[in-house]
């Protein structure tokens, strides 16, 4: 190994030690420091000179964290340059949020001392650690008009969901702006109510009203028609009105009784087994959870070090959208998707769609009798939540045991920030998992860690990918 490779390693050891002088003792006195100008609003941001200014720069940090641990990856030198890649784990010191953020550390040396260092990350996904008050976290209910609001977001809620069960949206994608009769012609509507439809459709910025013409805004062109299957989104909402919308209405029941509140006649199989049985509603259901987890997988195929691995196994895999989209974009992976049979005719549908059905196969199991498949990198994705305690730690086991060593585990859904008291959707998609599933509930992810922990997990973190949802990660 070179010895600037090595210099800069001892470095890192140093720092994880809390050693700071021995961290810096190889940096030359007049170094250059550069960290990424959107950390200025917490006085870290910027070029700073000399061994002082480090120094200082190090103390202000630790104000704004209370924990701060540089995992390195990867050391790539080039003559008098070492590009380091890997992951910051960092714990807000107000938020007290913990979270994990990919870095890149550029660092120059001239005759054995580091003359210049520079910091990337993304600092939008710092933010979100140092200042958990983003999307995760709802307008409190503070004044009257807000309670009622909330109160009344079931209004909202139909709305979008009427407008993507007539079609509205892919109606107005394929033909262009028309006006509320052509609107009422081609969806099949009666007339009475369409105009306060469509205007409220306006006034939440989705559609927007010129000359008497209404046509899709961006997000609902890009999320909303049907007929862009990468991103649409609304499958989950369809499901929303047609099979969470009744259970939810006695969520009071579920909260006395502890019993799910959809109907499954007591004595039958499964939740899955019974909704399976329908396949009308098994293809709503995998277009559901594709529409649910759009978000996260654009992150997933993106933070983590797929260069790395060879195969990936999505467990609980629905219709394939994980499996087929992480290797449309990594060339290299083949993909195994896990699930119970009757998935698997829409499971071949995405495989013949998406160009990759040569790179990825179902295989039909039931993961509570079943070994999981080997892989690299095993995927749960909105899966622990479905079940009870013994069942998520005996998920966890199986994909350790199916993993090689320097294989990873990636669980993701909706985590529940670790005080309980800011990421309201996860909350509610606990409850959710009261109404409709037998023992299902949602968790944080320290409860996640600790699991992980206990079945041999290693290096395990946690990290924000989109909206209110988060990955878990370890590695064997
Ligand atoms: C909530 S969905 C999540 C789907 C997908 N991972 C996602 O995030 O969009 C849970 C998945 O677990 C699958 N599943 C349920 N019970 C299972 C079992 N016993 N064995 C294998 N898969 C199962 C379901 O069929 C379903 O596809």
């Amino acid at each position: 190994m070179s010895t600037n490779t090595e210099l800069i390693r001892t470095s890192y050891a140093a720092f994880q030690r809390g050693d700071i002088d021995a961290a810096l003792s190889v940096f030359h006195p007049d170094v250059t420091w550069t960290h990424p100008n959107g950390m200025a609003d917490y006085g870290l941001g910027g070029t700073k000179k000399g061994l002082d200014e480090v120094r200082a720069f190090m103390a202000r940090a630790r104000t704004v964290f209370s924990e701060l641990r540089q995992e390195p990856h990867e050391f790539l030198e080039s003559g008098d340059r070492v590009v380091v890649l890997g992951v910051l784990h960092m714990r807000g010191a107000r938020s007290g949020v913990a979270g994990a953020v990919r870095m890149v550390h550029s660092w120059h040396l001239a005759d054995g001392k580091v003359t210049h260092f520079e910091d990337l990350h993304d600092t939008h996904d710092v933010r979100r650690i140092v200042e958990p008050s983003g999307p995760q976290h709802r307008p409190r209910l503070d004044a009257p008009d807000r309670i009622i609001d909330a109160g009344l977001g079931f209004w909202t809620a139909k709305v979008l969901q009427a407008a993507v069960e007539l079609g509205l949206f892919t109606e107005l994608a394929a033909a262009g702006p028309l006006e509320a009769e052509q609107l009422r012609a081609r969806l099949g509507l009666h007339g009475r109510g369409l105009r306060d439809f469509l205007d409220a459709l306006v006034s939440l910025g989705l559609l927007e009203r010129d000359d008497g013409r209404y046509r899709n805004l961006p997000p609902a062109d890009t999320f909303l028609d049907a007929s862009k299957t990468d991103s649409y989104i609304g499958g989950l909402l369809e499901v929303a009105s047609q099979q969470w919308y009744d259970p939810w209405g006695r969520l009071h029941e579920a909260l006395r009784t502890g019993e799910p509140q959809d109907n499954i006649p007591e004595g039958t199989d499964g939740p899955f087994e019974t909704l399976y049985a329908d396949p009308e509603r098994t293809r709503r259901f995998q277009r559901a959870m594709t529409g649910g987890s759009t978000g996260s997988i654009a992150a997933i195929i993106d933070k983590i070090p797929w260069s790395r691995y060879r195969t990936v196994a999505d467990i609980g895999c629905a219709e394939g959208a994980l499996i087929s989209r992480v290797l449309r974009r990594h060339e290299h992976l083949t993909g195994t998707g896990f699930d119970l049979a009757a998935v698997a005719p829409y499971f071949e549908e995405t495989a013949s769609e998406t160009g990759v059905g040569d790179r990825m196969s179902f295989q039909p199991g039931d993961f509570f009798t079943d070994p999981l498949p080997q892989a690299d990198v095993i995927v749960l994705g909105h899966t622990l939540h479905d079940w009870d305690l013994d069942t998520k730690r005996m998920l966890l086991r199986k994909a350790y045991e199916a993993l090689p060593e320097g294989g990873r585990v990636v669980v993701y859904e909706a985590l529940i920030d670790d005080e309980r008291r800011r990421n309201t959707f996860a909350l509610l998609m606990s409850l959710h998992m009261l109404v409709e599933s037998p023992s299902g509930f949602d968790y944080t992810g320290a409860d996640c860690l600790g699991w992980m922990a206990e079945a041999g997990f290693r290096d395990c973190y946690v990290e924000h990918l989109a909206g209110p949802e988060s990955m878990v990660v370890g590695v064997k």
